[in-house]
């Protein structure tokens, strides 16, 4: 007689949170809230952006071998390939890593990075825990911002972190509160202030409506297939970097750019070097707001800046960049 007893025990692999959310919402803030209080869970961070710096892991605060960059390229779209190798070299790694979080780009479309962990032989090897989609309360519009993209983040989210919520009235948090369960009505909806939240609410929560089981291998290569390389293209977005060995003129700096600003730049981020001062300044702006945080130089000083927006000039914002640096 076989004694031996079949338990049907699912084996999970490595947990996957999915961080998205448009332009400046507070995903990189998160992370680093999550960076802070993970104790001992040894957690990697994969960040995506799509200009060709990266400053998002410049401002993390625990850079180190856990964290890895995918530049120039949109994991949901034209790196997806990307993706996947590195999500493999995390796993073969010799030091077990307990969680992975993955940071989009505020442009994504988190599913075709929701299908890669349920196709490909990484089902097997991860699980896909949530989608948390941030959203800035400040700058939020119903016509998400007139991009498929920002609305699929809605639309996917499994966590809605309503952020930015010291910005604005509490009637206008319960308005988009009721707006965004119109659109995604089984999503946990939480709020913050500066993307601060218990980590048991976000975090190893296996909230995924999308599972392995839940689709076939061939529909999910099928579906994969479909997705635009060009969603960006589509949605009109462009973005501009721009850097220098040379210090800007402060003065030149905030008369003829910052208040000269265009509307269509949604979003920019840089790490900045001025003349009149022996610090680095990291620079944020997200719609209108924009604010310049003080620290000390570890580096060599220069000059990084990315833009994001619709219909860009590079030439005209590189050139006015250019004329604000000192001589
Ligand atoms: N007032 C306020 N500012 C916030 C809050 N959360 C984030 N910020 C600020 O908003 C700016 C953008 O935050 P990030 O965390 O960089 O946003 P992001 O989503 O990573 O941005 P991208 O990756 O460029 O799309 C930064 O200056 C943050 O300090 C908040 O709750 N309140």
């Amino acid at each position: 007689m076989n004694n031996s007893l079949q338990l049907d025990i699912p084996k999970r692999g490595m947990p996957i949170t999915i961080v998205t959310g448009f332009l400046g919402s507070g995903k990189t803030t998160l992370i680093n809230q999550i960076l802070h209080n993970k104790h001992n869970l040894k957690v990697a961070i994969l960040v995506n952006e799509f200009g060709d710096i990266n400053i998002d892991s410049q401002l993390l605060v625990d850079i180190n071998e856990n964290m890895v960059e995918l530049s120039n390229g949109c994991i949901c779209c034209t790196i997806n390939e990307g993706l996947v190798d590195t999500v493999y070299e995390i796993l073969e790694r010799d030091e077990k890593i307990d969680y992975l979080i993955i940071e989009t780009t505020g442009l994504a479309d988190p599913f075709p990075i929701m299908l890669t962990f349920l196709s490909t032989e990484l089902k097997d090897l991860t699980h896909l825990d949530s989608v948390l989609t941030l959203v800035d309360c400040e700058n939020f519009t119903p016509d998400h911002f007139d991009s498929e993209a920002a609305f699929k983040q809605i639309a996917y989210g499994d966590i809605i972190l309503l952020n930015k919520t010291d910005l604005v009235s509490r009637d206008r948090v319960d308005y988009l509160e009721s707006y965004i369960k119109t659109v995604n009505n089984g999503a946990r909806v939480l709020r913050s202030e500066y993307s601060k939240i218990p980590l048991y609410l976000i975090l190893d929560v296996n909230l995924s409506k999308l599972q392995p089981y839940s689709l076939e291998e061939n529909n999910n290569q099928h579906e994969l297939q479909k997705i635009p390389k060009n969603h960006l293209i589509n949605d009109g977005f462009t973005s501009i970097s721009f850097q220098s060995k040379r210090p800007f003129s402060a003065l030149k700096f905030q008369h003829n750019f910052l208040d000269e600003l265009p509307d269509n730049i949604f979003r920019a981020k840089g790490i900045l070097w001025f003349k009149e001062s022996e610090s680095k300044h990291i620079f944020q702006l997200s719609g209108k707001r924009y604010d310049m945080q003080v620290e000390e130089w570890s580096t060599t000083p220069t000059n990084q800046l990315v833009l994001i927006g619709r219909n860009l000039n590079p030439l005209i914002i590189q050139q006015d960049l250019t004329n604000c640096l000192t001589m």
